[in-house]
């Protein structure tokens, strides 16, 4: 049998412009075991994902505030530092940087992101006043202002534990800072070549190919060692 797997998206299973690539339509919908999307985007986008593939919704979105297994939903994280870190960011000429209806932070539910065109440091020393209530996250995508309580591979245990599976079975891959957590939790852990640091430090293996052309040859790999 093939493992099971918890997958990173953006990065992992996009093309480097940021589009789902269209293998993820040709491995995953079959995978022959759960398939945990664990992403750093709101709820509703690794539903979607998930809705789509024709695979249970199976979910850890806003870096481990949420996740779904089973039909049921749990909310991890509590928004209200997160919220008021940002609020003190912006009333000090910070942006978000969404623009108009933001639909990056709309169904956010424990978290806030934003663009990784502001401030940066502006924001790393408002949320450094939070004296530790707060952490920043850069996943090379967003900047992520979350609970230092909540995690993608806290998450991922917990899921685990309601698919009646041991973490250590799950081969996670992703490839940033956000999945160390998943990759010290998973077996096994494999970061495509264009993660970041923290994340090439974290996994077992760094991948000779980037994004869904690391994650693909990794997938096809372990479909035949599971034949
Ligand atoms: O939302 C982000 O910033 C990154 O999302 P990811 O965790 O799926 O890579
Ligand atoms: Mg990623």
């Amino acid at each position: 049998m093939a493992p099971p797997l918890a997958l990173d998206i953006d990065g992992t299973l996009t093309t480097p412009s940021g589009r789902i690539d269209p293998r993820v339509f040709e491995l995953l919908p079959d995978w022959d075991a759960p398939v945990v999307l664990a992403t750093g985007k709101a709820f509703p986008y690794p539903v979607a994902l998930a809705h789509f593939l024709g695979r249970p919704e199976t979910v850890i979105a806003e870096n481990g505030g949420v996740a779904h297994v089973d039909g049921e939903t749990a909310v991890l994280g509590d928004p209200a530092v997160p919220r008021a870190v940002v609020e003190a960011y912006e009333a000090r000429g910070g942006e978000i940087g969404w623009g108009d209806g933001d639909t990056v932070n709309r169904w956010r539910e424990t978290e806030v992101a934003l663009s990784r065109d502001g401030d940066e440091a502006l924001l790393r020393e408002v949320a450094a006043a939070a004296e530790g209530r707060v952490e920043v996250v850069d996943t090379g995508y967003a900047y992520h202002v979350k609970s230092p309580d909540v995690s993608k591979g806290k998450a991922l245990r917990r899921v685990a534990d309601a698919l009646d599976i041991a973490p250590e079975a799950f081969v996670a891959i992703g490839d940033s800072e956000n999945d160390a957590s998943t990759f010290a939790v998973a077996g096994e852990s494999y970061a495509v070549a264009n993660a970041d640091a923290t994340a090439r430090e974290a996994a077992d293996v760094v991948l000779d190919e980037a994004y869904m052309d690391g994650t693909a040859e990794l997938l096809t790999d372990l479909r035949e060692r599971g034949e």
